[in-house]
């Protein structure tokens, strides 16, 4: 029998990591057991290309390395972390709930190719992922949605000022923006669960979005929480 996999994805500064945490609490106080996953897993070794290209090693513009050159990367960040260390859980049945995962590479790899290649590109991802790789596919992706000006300003206060820590693409507001595009796109064709994080220019509170996010869970889920 194999387990459910949820994954939260979303630019970067939309409060996958914040939700993430009130989503695990709530499945604790419930006593439901699950597994906590976040990619790129930075501790481990299999994480070092993915390092290298955020750090601007390859080259210090998202596009210095071709969408599907960087997915390669992820992926096999991604197929290290299940083989290594949650494999088990999910096959004997496990909820495991993922802070970003494959649906990132739809994001941000997708907005570097022209929208005729998108579906050409998903189809491809797909593929390598769920099928080469054999890694699960998400049972349910919940994407947090917010405009980029709000999350930069988010990640400026996560980052206090100390801009020198952003990743190549935390950098590039405009890579941002066509990030925004591309998970809408993908969203649309994967059937993603989208949580508008802003209402009339405000960002909502974060305990409203962990209860919009928990009804999902327990509507398209059926899980006994
Ligand atoms: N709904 C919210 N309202 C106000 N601040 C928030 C909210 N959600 C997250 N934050 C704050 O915004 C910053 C980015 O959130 P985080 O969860 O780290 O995002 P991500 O994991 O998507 O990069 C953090 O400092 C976090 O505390
Ligand atoms: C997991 C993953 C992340 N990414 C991107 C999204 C982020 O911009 C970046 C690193 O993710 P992340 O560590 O979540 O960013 P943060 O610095 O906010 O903690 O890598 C991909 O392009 N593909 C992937 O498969």
């Amino acid at each position: 029998m194999s387990g459910r996999l949820i994954t939260i994805d979303g630019l970067d500064g939309s409060g996958k990591a914040t939700q993430t945490d009130l989503l695990c609490r709530e499945l604790e106080r419930r006593g439901v057991r699950y597994r906590r996953v976040s990619f790129p897993d930075y501790s481990a070794q299999s994480s070092a290309p993915v390092r290298m290209y955020l750090n601007g090693e390859f080259g210090d513009q998202p596009g210095d390395v071709n969408a599907y050159a960087a997915s390669t990367f992820f992926a096999v960040d991604r197929f290290a972390s299940f083989a290594r260390c949650w494999k088990k859980d999910y096959l004997d049945g496990g909820l495991i709930v993922a802070d970003r995962y494959t649906t990132s590479n739809m994001i941000y790899q997708l907005a570097k190719l022209p929208k005729e290649e998108w579906d050409g590109f998903l189809d491809w991802i797909q593929d390598l992922e769920y099928e080469k790789l054999a890694l699960p596919r998400p049972d349910l992706t919940v994407y947090l949605e917010l405009p980029t000006e709000i999350s930069q300003k988010l990640l400026d206060h996560r980052y206090e000022g100390g801009k020198g820590r952003k990743d190549i693409h935390e950098r590039n507001l405009e890579f941002l923006s066509a990030c925004r595009e591309s998970a809408a796109y993908a969203a649309r064709r994967f059937s993603w669960k989208t949580v508008f994080c802003e209402e009339g220019k405000e960002l909502r509170k974060r305990e409203e979005i962990h209860e919009e996010i928990l009804k999902l869970i327990l509507e398209e889920l059926h899980v006994g929480i």
